[in-house]
């Protein structure tokens, strides 16, 4: 098939590449001219492990190509992707401003029935919206279908090419039987498309972050009551976890979540609850839990420290999750705002993300370095923000050395509790016993 994937950024880059993969022609489409003119170059504008060799095999064998045009994408397209930014608004909507846009031009350019997909992460009755908009445009006969992404930054080409589960809402049996065919090599009778009804399906989208989130939320709350009770929580999330009807995933405490997708999907959610009049409680407690927990690892600083004026410290990781460049609405923003906020001054290392954090802390007196041991230098307390792998087995004794007072913070329980106490620092982790 021609598909054309309209948006090439974290969710449509993958998504052209992996249909590529499949042996589909795809055009990738965006605006935004550098981003093309990058991956034209041979080129990869995000961090996503195994997507630059896979872009370039498909570049190279002709079934994916790149263009800022829509009449050259949507020449001899049977399926156009809908894959733009869905930001939040003011009030916590999601803004359907983009993808309106692309739908419009997409509408304007079809020469014959296309199906068009939105991936997007879209309120409820968004498929009608789209519709719309390309009615308004087309007198070509076309389907609109809503299938969202579950994929993961970091381990996004994986995920898209062995999903759980594919989520299809559909109103046609001519975009259910197209649908099928592109899906067909990815899944598994296990692992089976899931057709829907076009607002099920949108729903389920935010349904899943939602869960995914709360799950998070209510982890970080029991490891605070696990500090006050002297419990550890890492055993109680592996004692719960172990239960089927729970499971593992998703169980861990940390730093608070962050990321394009779970901060503004639960505002989404709560949004279109409050268009109906309803009051999506839990979620308000969600958000509330993660904001606090956001701002835990300053707040454990200042009650070692007292003061934090004058004070250095390292952070190690600044993405929002490993194995990303991502910082949208990551933690270590909060955090670092927090230390520069009571005065402190902040060297930071990521191994992916210097260059997105340079964008964001230019000028507001953070240091960033390109060797995690050097954030450490001088410091009087190294936070660990994001858990890269290279960043669980530290040298204890090179740190040691380099800082003014060796005190950890470990934001994401990767080190060894007991074992950096005995290597003479002192401590902290989320939801772990105080030092005795
Ligand atoms: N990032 C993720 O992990 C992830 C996973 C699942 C779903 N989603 C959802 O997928 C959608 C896209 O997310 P993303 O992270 O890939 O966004 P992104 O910001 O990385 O990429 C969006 C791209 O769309 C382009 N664009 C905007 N308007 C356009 C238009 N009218 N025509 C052509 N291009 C246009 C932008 O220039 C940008 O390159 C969102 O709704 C998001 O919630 C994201
Ligand atoms: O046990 C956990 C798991 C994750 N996180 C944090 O949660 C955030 C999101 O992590 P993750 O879900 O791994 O990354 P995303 O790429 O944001 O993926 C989520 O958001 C995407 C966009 O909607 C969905 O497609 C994915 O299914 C969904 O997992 C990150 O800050 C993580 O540090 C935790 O604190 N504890």
């Amino acid at each position: 098939m021609n598909i054309t994937v309209v948006g090439t950024g974290y969710v449509g880059l993958v998504t052209g590449t992996c249909f590529a993969e499949s042996g589909h022609r795809v055009t990738c489409l965006d605006l935004d001219a550098a981003k093309i003119e990058t991956l034209r170059g041979g080129g990869i504008p995000i961090y996503e492990p195994g997507l630059e060799e896979l872009v370039r095999r498909n570049v190279k064998e002709r079934r994916l190509s790149f263009t800022t045009s829509y009449p050259e994408a949507m020449k001899d397209a049977d399926v156009a992707f809908i894959a733009v930014g869905t930001p939040p608004g003011e009030n916590g909507d999601a803004d359907l401003s983009y993808v309106l846009a692309a739908a419009r031009e997409i509408g304007r350019h079809l020469t014959r029935y296309t199906v068009v997909v939105d991936k997007s992460t879209v309120p409820v009755g968004s498929a009608d919206k789209v519709a719309e908009a390309l009615r308004e445009v087309t007198t070509q006969p076309f389907d609109v279908v809503s299938n969202p992404e579950f994929l993961k930054e970091g381990a996004a080409i994986d995920d898209f090419m062995r999903p759980d589960r594919v989520v299809v809402g559909v109103a046609s049996e001519r975009a259910r039987a197209v649908m099928a065919e592109l899906y067909a090599p990815f899944v598994r009778a296990e692992q089976p498309v899931l057709f829907m009804d076009l607002r099920s399906a949108e729903l389920t989208k935010y349904a899943a972050n939602a869960m995914l989130a709360t799950r998070i939320s209510f982890m970080n709350e029991i490891a605070t009551l696990c500090e006050k009770l002297g419990a550890d929580v890492d055993q109680v999330r592996r004692g719960i976890g172990s239960d089927r009807r729970i499971g593992h995933p998703f169980l861990f405490p940390g730093v608070g979540f962050g990321g394009s997708c779970f901060p503004k999907d639960v505002r989404a959610v709560m949004s279109m609850a409050r268009h109906l009049g309803l009051d999506f409680d839990l979620l308000r407690a969600v958000e509330r839990v993660n904001e606090r927990q956001k701002r835990w690892l300053v707040e454990k600083a200042h009650k070692h420290f007292g003061t934090l004026a004058g004070r250095t410290f390292g952070v190690w990781g600044l993405a929002f999750k490993p194995r990303t460049d991502d910082m949208r609405e990551a933690p270590a923003i909060t955090v670092i705002e927090g230390l520069l906020a009571a005065g402190a001054r902040v060297r930071a290392h990521d191994p992916v993300a210097a260059q997105v954090a340079d964008g964001i802390f230019r000028g507001r007196g953070v240091t960033l370095v390109d060797e995690p041991y050097a954030a450490a230098e001088g410091a009087d307390a190294l936070l660990l923000v994001t858990e890269w792998n290279e960043f669980r087995q530290p040298d204890l004794a090179r740190l040691k050395q380099l800082m003014a007072q060796p005190v950890l913070f470990d934001g994401r329980n990767v080190w060894d509790a007991a074992k950096v106490r005995a290597a003479g620092f002192t401590y902290y982790g989320v939801g772990r016993a105080a030092e005795s």
